[in-house]
């Protein structure tokens, strides 16, 4: 939930550069303290690099970053204890186990989480004492999630957490999340998984080509147009599409001009993946599609 309170992260006018290579070119957002802020964008779009520029790790070429109101360039280390990072890959697993590990890094910081619950949290008790190098792909990204959410930070950075999981430990994962959303815990989630976005973010940012092409809450990205429903019916062996905002008078004519009930009939809104499909493919192509006649899918 968005608040009152000042932005926890505020990025005005970034670029950067990797030599010849435009990773990103003029990008502004905030996140708000306690809102979980989606970053999206396909392969190589700039999401990692702005990540990484916001958790200290990368220089920008230019702009303004307050992160926790703090200059990331300026970092210190109470300021890197408040926040949480989950990478996309974690590097090399540990010799230790995932209880060794946790209580280890808990050490570091002023007010961490109680170990075993945490562990919890993530949903391995039964693996506290197995060693990390021993876990699976999907147990080796939970024990990351609890890295990260070990020293109780106020703001998370989730980088595709949830690659390599199974769908059942999806969903429960996204119930941790909640509980962190619940807790007051601001998060910068990217994700490649729209379904992922949706169920957590509060607001989600479209980058493409280093550009911010979309900023807006989850439920309204791409403009209301977006949400135009189609009615998609077979007319003898061509599937036909009409998108309209009155899908059922469409159908009421449709079923009177042909006296009988169309094959194949449906009334389909767009997905939120549809709608991201659109948004990249139209910063791609320059141009939007056409939305209104009917056309042969
Ligand atoms: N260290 C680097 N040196 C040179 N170019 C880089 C470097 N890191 C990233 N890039 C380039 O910057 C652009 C943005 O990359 P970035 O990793 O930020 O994208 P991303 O949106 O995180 O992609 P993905 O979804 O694949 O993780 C890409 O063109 C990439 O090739």
């Amino acid at each position: 939930m968005a608040s009152t309170s000042s932005p926890v992260v505020s990025v005005r006018g970034l670029h950067k550069r990797y030599g010849d290579v435009t990773a990103i070119d003029d990008i502004d957002f905030d996140i708000e303290t306690g809102e979980t802020f989606a970053l999206l964008g396909p392969n190589g779009a700039g999401k990692s690099t702005t990540i990484e520029i916001l958790e200290g790790y990368r220089d920008r070429t230019s702009g303004e970053v307050s992160v926790l109101g703090v200059d990331p360039h300026r970092a210190t280390l109470a300021w890197k204890a408040q926040l949480g990072i989950v990478l996309q890959s974690a590097g090399e697993p540990a010799v230790m186990t995932v209880a060794e590990q946790l209580r280890h890094f808990a050490g570091f910081y002023p007010h961490p989480r109680d170990v075993d619950q945490t562990i919890a949290a993530v949903g391995l008790t039964g693996k506290a004492n197995t060693r990390i190098a021993k876990l699976s792909g999907g147990q080796r990204r939970r024990a990351d999630v609890a890295l990260g959410i070990i020293g109780n930070p106020r703001l998370l950075f989730l980088d595709e957490p949830t690659t390599g999981f199974d769908p059942e430990a999806r969903r429960e994962f996204w119930g941790l999340i909640r509980e962190l959303k619940r807790e007051g815990t601001s998060i910068l989630l990217t994700t490649h998984y729209l379904d992922e976005a949706a169920q957590l973010g509060d607001r989600a940012g479209v980058i493409a080509g280093g550009r911010m092409i979309d900023i807006a809450p989850i439920d309204e990205l791409g403009g209301a147009d977006a949400r135009i429903p189609l009615v998609r019916w077979r007319d003898a062996a061509q599937v036909r599409e009409l998108r309209t905002t009155e899908p059922g008078r469409t159908v009421a004519e449709l079923v009177a001009r042909l006296g009988a009930e169309p094959d194949d009939l449906e009334v389909v809104r767009p997905s939120l993946e549809d709608i991201y499909l659109r948004l990249v493919g139209d910063a791609h192509v320059g141009s939007a599609a056409d939305d209104d006649e009917e056309v042969a899918a």
